[in-house]
């Protein structure tokens, strides 16, 4: 079997306080392959953002990768030089953020900023740089690119600007592009067609990875997925059986809380409780605090990522066998009384 285009395994990562190390990123395992769209879920502060920060290695002064490999195409990008880094951002793995003015130079205009990209990369030259700009502001959905080549972000409604931003991200044609939430700070219907775009790149061959609280979200393009909480997956799953059938209890509180996207919409239940403080990590199962089902063995054990028995169907193994191809990953959840209950 060829390699995985993204292939992180047991990521551990510390912030610096004044009086010690906060682990926030602690052990986390992923894959990705070529053409495959992976979520990341979990509340605000589960670690979502700093476990791809630190396959970009961009992590502010005091994050600090202690343990783990990433590897793009067989290749640790942790351990590479800064330099050599730099020319996997932006060449091998693009990334979209929030807010499309952290990606944008706002005294810029697109053509100085998207063929500048493209030649510092040495990937081509002025002219076939600023045909291949032109081309991408086309792919992204931004209308007359030749003419809106020519304007600097401010000039761009939010919507504009976020697909302006995908464009910085894809002019170089990554093979991956990590994707943290640039949904949340537009409407709907932007909301809709960002998601769209991103699912066109996936079918063009572009691994995927979005970084969402949102399952909703999830649900739309994505075809495995990972739950975070308290710096751990708690479970990783084909988004359709996380969704159709959340083992591990805090997935399960995710889904009651999560707005339907372009469906019904139900009424929200918030997972009671807080996320951990991960100063104070509590003992066993980190989210035993916020636990319905919670018993003593929970609040004393930690627990690992183990594989769920796979549910034999009406009908028997043969339809169980039957492979499914959006799937690459086996199911697993750290909560023994999920791996027990099957
Ligand atoms: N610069 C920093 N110094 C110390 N702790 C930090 C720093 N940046 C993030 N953290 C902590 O790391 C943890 C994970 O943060 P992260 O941003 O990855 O969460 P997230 O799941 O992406 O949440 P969100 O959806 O709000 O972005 C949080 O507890 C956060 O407080």
């Amino acid at each position: 079997m060829s390699e995985p285009l993204l292939e992180v395994r047991d990521l551990r990562t510390d912030f610096a306080l004044k009086d010690r190390e906060l682990r926030v990123v602690d052990g986390v395992s992923l894959t990705v392959e070529q053409g495959q769209a992976l979520a990341i879920v979990g509340e605000s502060g589960s670690g979502k953002s700093v476990t791809m920060r630190s396959v970009m290695r961009v992590l502010p002064k005091t994050g600090r990768i202690v343990g783990g490999t990433a590897k793009l195409n067989g290749r640790d990008v942790l351990a590479l030089s800064e330099r050599q880094m730099r020319q996997v951002r932006g060449r091998e793995i693009g990334m979209v953020f929030q807010n499309a003015m952290e990606a944008l130079n706002p005294t810029l205009t697109l053509e100085r900023q998207l063929t500048e990209h493209l030649r510092w990369h040495g990937i081509c030259d002025q002219a076939e740089a600023k045909r291949r700009a032109i081309e991408t502001l086309g792919d992204v959905g931004i209308p007359e690119p030749e003419k809106r080549i020519r304007t600097y972000p401010f000039q761009l409604s939010g919507g504009m600007r976020q697909r302006a931003m995908i464009a910085m991200a894809m002019v170089a044609r990554p093979k991956l592009l990590i994707a943290d939430e640039p949904t949340t700070a537009v409407d709907v219907t932007v909301q809709r067609q960002i998601l769209d775009l991103l699912a066109t790149l996936k079918e063009r061959g572009t691994g995927v990875i979005m970084i969402t609280h949102d399952l909703g979200v999830a649900r739309y393009f994505c075809d495995e997925a990972i739950v975070m909480y308290g710096g751990r997956v708690v479970e990783q799953a084909s988004v359709r059986s996380l969704l159709a059938e959340p083992a591990h209890p805090y997935s399960a509180g995710l889904l009651r809380s999560t707005v339907e996207v372009g469906g019904r919409h139900r009424a929200l239940t918030p997972i009671p409780g807080a996320p951990p403080d991960l100063a104070y990590r509590p003992s066993g199962c980190v989210f035993h605090p916020r636990c319905d089902q919670a018993e003593e063995s929970c609040r004393k054990n930690e627990q690992p990522l183990l594989p769920l028995p796979t549910p034999v169907p009406a009908g028997g193994r043969d339809v169980a066998a039957r492979p499914d191809t959006t799937t690459t990953t086996s199911r697993v959840v750290a909560c023994w009384k999920a791996v027990e209950r099957g």
